[in-house]
């Protein structure tokens, strides 16, 4: 991504582009080269087919009030089979190649969908059962969140900074000492990231939040407060509400104050539970550690490299349907250092 942001920049060395679509593509390579391993080109076909997925069943939900709509052979149905069809022939194709390609020491998603489908096949074999197309189907499940939780979210997170350190420049020149005292002008490494802490200030401020609620079924009828929620209900916790509430974050939650972090979280929320950007509990984000080291490595070698400002044709418009991303994209000026 550096490398074709530095073709892209004029001889004066500055370039306005959109930077949203990039920052999708690099999360998107980084979860498909850890998921798939030396497999990664068709594992990041498949992330791009469940992306096309995803922008179909939202098409087909929209019409849903269409009374038979959903019986007829529409462009997006047959589409939809088609690619349900390329995913697994792809998953297939991974497993397949698994043992052939795998480089030594290499643990990685497709060995997963390998012994997921190992397993199932015995299974087949013991209780006769020739349903063999089940555990493909579990398996893709299984990539539909591993992709929407890992690329989606992250990506959120990297724009949102990338426009937060563009309209407070402060920020962004105390973010760029703080990548500059622990790495100089060298390849940002692994250990080096969680010495970064106006980074880590800055990231737990934007994480307020890209999964803007979390929904939960109750199972049983509870006492919550005073509150009687019977079984059944599906209820909706807020995040980006909690987050914002002024009485749990204080005066200035609608602000952008990263030094709110400076001592850590609990610091930060007084101990209160009022900071979940990752869940909490049993469900709590697999994720979370990776997606920071993944964030905190972008922003790195972005502000080693480049400063940045909003573009004038910047519209803020946050889409809020799931994960908060900005609906017209991230047009910023980048300047080469
Ligand atoms: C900024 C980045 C991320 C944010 C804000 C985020 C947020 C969340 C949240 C709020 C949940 C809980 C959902 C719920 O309780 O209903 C969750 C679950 C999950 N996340 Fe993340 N996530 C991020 C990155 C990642 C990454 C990089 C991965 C994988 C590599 C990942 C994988 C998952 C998975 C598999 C779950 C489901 C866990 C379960 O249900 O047991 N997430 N994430």
């Amino acid at each position: 991504m550096i490398s074709k942001w530095e073709a892209m920049l004029s001889s004066e060395g500055t370039c306005e582009m959109d930077v949203w679509p990039f920052l999708q593509n690099l999360t998107c390579d980084v979860i498909s080269r850890t998921a798939f391993g030396s497999n990664y080109e068709e594992g990041q076909r498949i992330f791009q087919l469940l992306r096309e997925q995803a922008l179909l069943a939202m098409e087909i939900f929209l019409r849903a009030n269409i009374p038979g709509w959903r019986f007829l052979p529409s462009k997006p149905h047959r589409r939809m089979k088609k690619i349900a069809r390329d995913i697994e022939i792809s998953l297939k194709g991974i497993i397949n190649k698994r043992e052939k390609t795998q480089k030594a020491g290499e643990a990685t998603m497709s060995d997963l969908l390998g012994i997921l489908c190992e397993s199932n096949q015995k299974e087949i074999q013991d209780h006769g059962n020739k349903n063999d197309g089940m555990s493909i189907r579990d398996v893709i499940e299984e990539c539909k969140l591993f992709y929407f939780a890992g690329q989606e979210t992250t990506s959120s997170l990297l724009v949102w900074t990338m426009v937060l350190l563009s309209r407070y420049p402060d920020w962004q020149q105390r973010a760029r000492e703080d990548v500059l005292r622990v790495f100089g002008n060298e390849t940002p490494d692994f250990d080096g990231l969680s010495h970064l802490k106006i980074v880590t200030m800055i990231l737990y401020e934007v994480l307020n939040p890209p999964v803007i609620g979390l929904v939960r079924t109750i199972q049983r009828n509870m006492k919550l407060g005073n509150l009687i929620l019977p079984a059944g209900v599906d209820i909706f916790l807020p995040t980006l509400q909690v987050h914002h509430d002024h009485g749990l974050s204080g005066d200035d939650a609608d602000e952008f104050n990263p030094e709110r972090f400076s001592e850590g979280v609990s610091k930060a929320t007084k101990d209160q539970v009022s900071f979940f950007p990752f869940g909490g509990g049993p469900r709590i984000c697999i994720g979370q550690n990776f997606s920071m080291l993944d964030a905190k490595m972008a922003v790195a070698l972005i502000l080693q490299r480049f400063s940045f400002k909003l573009s004038p044709t910047y519209a803020h418009a946050p889409d809020t349907l799931v994960i908060l991303q900005p609906q017209y994209g991230a047009q910023v000026i980048l300047h080469k250092l």
